[in-house]
C-alpha cells in the first residue's frame, strides 16, 4: 500500500511515519522561531565557530604547494633595514619555489608578502582579529582572518615546511618558541627554523646557551634546533638543504613514492 503524504515525513536522512510525523518541518522551525540569543555566547556555540575556522583555513591552504612561514614584528616600518631584508627573503623564497605565508599584518609580515608578490609568487596572509581595526596588508594574494590565535597557529605549522623568524617582539617570540617546542617534543617532524639577524637574536642565543643549557633546562642539542644567520641566501640554502635531507631520509626509510616527489621538489628549488 502506498503511503499518503500525511502519513510519512522525510527530513534529510530521517523518516517519520504516522503519529510520529512532527507538526512542523525543520525549515519551519528554523525560520519561524526566534528564541533567546544568549546561546551564541556559549562555549558549545564557540566550538562550532572554532570548527568553521579550521574548515576555512584547511580549505584555503590545502592545495598550496611547499610553503615557508615568515614571522616578524608588526611595528617595523618601510625604510628600516630589516624591512628591506624581509622583502629580499620573501622574494628569494619565491625564486626557490616556495609559497610565502605570513601573519598578514604590517611590518615584517608586509615586507615578506611584498617581496613574495613582487617576485611573482604566491603570497598568503593568515590574519588575526585584534581589538583595534586592522586589515590584511596589500601584498596578499590569498588570506584568511582568524578569530582564534590557536587555530591560526595550527595553519602556520600544518601548511609550511620551514619557519623564518625575523626581528620582532612578543608575538614573534611566541611563534618562534611554539615552533621550537613542537620540534623539540617531536610533535612535528624536524623542520628548519631559521632566525635572521645575528645582532638582534645574538643575546637570546647566548642566554639559551649560558643559562638554559648550563642550568640543564634544555638538552645539549636543543640550541641547534634554531639556525642563526644574516644572509638571505644562507636562509634559502639552509631550508632547501634541510628539505632535501629530510626527503632523502624518508625515502630511505621506505616511503618511496611521495617522498621521491618531495626530493624532486626540493631539488627543483635549487637556486
Ligand atoms: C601595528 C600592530 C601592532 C599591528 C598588529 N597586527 C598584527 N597583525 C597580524 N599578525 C600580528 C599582528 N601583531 C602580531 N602579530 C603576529 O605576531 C607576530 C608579530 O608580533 P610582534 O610585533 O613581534 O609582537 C607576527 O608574526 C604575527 O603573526
Amino acid at each position: 500500500m502506498r503511503e499518503s503524504e500525511a502519513d510519512v515525513r522525510r527530513a534529510g536522512p530521517l523518516t517519520y511515519r504516522g503519529k510520529a510525523v512532527p507538526d512542523t518541518t525543520t525549515d519551519q522551525r528554523l525560520l519561524d522561531q526566534r528564541g533567546p540569543a544568549e546561546w551564541v555566547h556559549t562555549d558549545p556555540w564557540r566550538v562550532l565557530r572554532i570548527q568553521s575556522e579550521f574548515v576555512e583555513g584547511f580549505g584555503l591552504l590545502s592545495e598550496v604547494g611547499s610553503a615557508v612561514s615568515v614571522f616578524g614584528s608588526a611595528r617595523i616600518k618601510p625604510g628600516n633595514p630589516y624591512y628591506a631584508l624581509g622583502e629580499t627573503i620573501g622574494g628569494k623564497l619565491v625564486e626557490a619555489g616556495y609559497t610565502v605565508i605570513t601573519g598578514g599584518g604590517p611590518g615584517m609580515m608586509e615586507a615578506a608578502n611584498k617581496g613574495a608578490k613582487q617576485a611573482g609568487g604566491t603570497s598568503i596572509g593568515l590574519g588575526i582579529e585584534l581589538p583595534f581595526e586592522q586589515s590584511l596588508n596589500d601584498y596578499i594574494d590569498m588570506g584568511v582572518t582568524f578569530r582564534y590565535f590557536f587555530v591560526r597557529k595550527t595553519m602556520f605549522v600544518k601548511y609550511s615546511q620551514a619557519f623564518v623568524v625575523l626581528p620582532g617582539g612578543f608575538g614573534t617570540l611566541d611563534e618562534l618558541f611554539e615552533a621550537i617546542t613542537l620540534v623539540q617534543t617531536g610533535k612535528v617532524t624536524k623542520f628548519p627554523v631559521v632566525l635572521v639577524g645575528t645582532e638582534f637574536w645574538g643575546g637570546m642565543f647566548d642566554w639559551i646557551r649560558k643559562t638554559l643549557l648550563v642550568e640543564g633546562l634544555v638538552s645539549p642539542n636543543d640550541p641547534e634546533l634554531m639556525y642563526l644567520t644574516d644572509d638571505p641566501d644562507d636562509v634559502i640554502e639552509t631550508i632547501r638543504k634541510a628539505h632535501v635531507d629530510m626527503a632523502r631520509r624518508q625515502f630511505e626509510a621506505g616511503r618511496v613514492e611521495e617522498e621521491g616527489e618531495r626530493i624532486h621538489d626540493a631539488e627543483r628549488a635549487d637556486p
